[in-house]
C-alpha cells in the first residue's frame, strides 16, 4: 500500500482547561488539493498549528511521510511549508530580501539561495516585484508572497491556513488559480470557512465542527450530502396545507402567507415533479417552484448534530 503522506491519528488538543479539537483521524495518501472547512472557532488553526509543529498536541500523533512530528520534528518540518492565517511577513523588507531571509531559515545552502529565490519567483509570478519593499505590495501579492516562503524549500506538504481571507474576489481568484498550479506538485492542505472556497479549489473534503471531523470525503459526495430537502412554491390559488400534504413524498407543509409554501420531502427532484404534475391538473396555478440550498450555517448545524 502507498504510505501516507500524512497521517494524523486522534489528535486532541486543549488549551487550558477547554478542548479545542478532540480525536481528529486523517490521512491523505495522494497529491492533491485539501481542504479543511469549519466554521470560526471550530479548530481548523489548531489543527493545522500541530501539523506544522507550531503548536505542541496534548494527546495523538501527526506524520509526515512517516516521520512522527513529535520525535523528529525538524526532519518532519522540512517537508511542510506553511502558510498561517496571519502571514509572516517582514513589511520593511523588499520581496527578494524577504525570500532570502526564509531561505537561511529553511537551511538552504548559500550557493543555492539565489537560484531557490528565482524559482519561487518565477512560480508566483512575482519576479517584477522582486526589489519592492513588502507594505508597498497589494494584499494578494503579500499573500504570493507568503505562498513563495512556504514553498522556496521544495516541500512535498504545503499547510495554507485561509489563503484567501481579505483578499478581493480578484485576488481570490488568482491566488485559487496560483494555489492549483503549486499543487500539481505537491499536496497542499488548506483551510477555510467558506463553503465555495473548498468547492471550487478542493477534491477533497474534510470538515471539523466543535472540535470533532464531521465529514470527510470528495467535494461529490458532499454535495449530495447537503442537498436540499426543502422546495418553496407559490401559487395563485390560496391552498390548505392539507392539498399540498396530500401529494405523495410530501413530508410536511409550512405555510408562509401569500399561497406560498415550504415543502419538506425525502427526495426533493421527485417532489418537484410531483406538485407540478398536481398543479397542472388542479388548476393551482404555478408561479414559482425551486428547491431551497441549504445555507451554510444549517449545514454546519446539522452536520455538527451527526
Ligand atoms: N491560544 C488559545 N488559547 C485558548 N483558546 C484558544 C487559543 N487558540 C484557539 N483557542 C480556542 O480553540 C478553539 C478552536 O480555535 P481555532 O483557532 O483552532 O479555530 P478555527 O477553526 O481556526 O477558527 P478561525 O477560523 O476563527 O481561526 C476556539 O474555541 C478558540 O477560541
Amino acid at each position: 500500500m502507498q504510505e501516507s503522506i500524512i497521517s494524523i491519528q486522534k489528535l486532541s488538543h486543549r488549551y487550558s482547561a477547554q478542548w479545542a479539537i478532540r480525536d481528529i483521524n486523517l490521512e491523505i495518501r495522494k497529491n492533491g488539493i485539501y481542504g479543511l472547512l469549519g466554521s470560526n472557532g471550530a479548530g481548523k488553526s489548531t489543527t493545522m498549528n500541530i501539523l506544522c509543529g507550531v503548536l505542541q498536541q496534548t494527546e495523538g500523533n501527526v506524520f509526515i511521510q512517516g516521520i512522527d512530528t513529535k520525535k523528529q520534528p525538524e526532519e518532519a518540518k522540512c517537508r511542510i511549508g506553511f502558510l498561517p492565517q496571519k502571514a509572516p511577513l517582514h513589511l520593511d523588507l523588499t520581496v527578494e530580501e524577504f525570500l532570502s531571509y526564509c531561505a537561511k531559515l529553511h537551511y538552504i545552502p548559500a550557493k543555492e539561495i539565489n537560484k531557490a529565490i528565482h524559482e519561487v519567483l518565477e512560480r508566483c509570478n512575482i519576479s517584477h516585484f522582486r526589489k519592492r519593499l513588502l507594505r508597498n505590495l497589494s494584499g494578494g501579492y503579500q499573500q504570493r508572497v507568503g505562498i513563495a516562503q512556504a514553498i522556496i524549500h521544495h516541500p512535498d506538504f504545503v499547510v495554507l491556513d485561509e489563503p484567501t481571507n481579505g483578499l478581493d474576489p480578484n485576488q481570490i481568484l488568482e491566488v485559487r488559480h496560483l494555489i492549483k498550479e503549486i499543487a500539481e506538485e505537491r499536496t497542499v492542505l488548506l483551510s477555510t470557512h467558506i463553503l465555495s472556497e473548498v468547492q471550487a479549489t478542493c477534491e477533497h473534503i474534510y470538515m471539523i465542527e466543535k472540535g470533532h471531523m464531521v465529514f470527510d470525503g470528495s467535494v461529490n459526495e458532499f454535495d449530495n450530502y447537503i442537498r436540499p430537502s426543502t422546495l418553496f412554491v407559490a401559487l395563485a390559488k390560496q391552498l390548505s396545507p392539507e392539498d399540498l400534504q396530500a401529494i405523495p413524498g410530501i413530508l410536511s407543509v409550512e405555510n408562509l402567507g401569500n399561497s406560498q409554501y415550504r415543502l419538506q420531502s425525502a427526495n426533493v427532484q421527485e417532489a418537484l415533479e410531483q406538485v407540478v404534475e398536481s398543479s397542472v391538473s388542479n388548476h393551482w396555478g404555478l408561479i414559482e417552484i425551486y428547491p431551497e440550498k441549504s445555507s451554510l450555517d444549517s449545514i454546519f448545524s446539522e452536520l455538527s448534530k451527526k
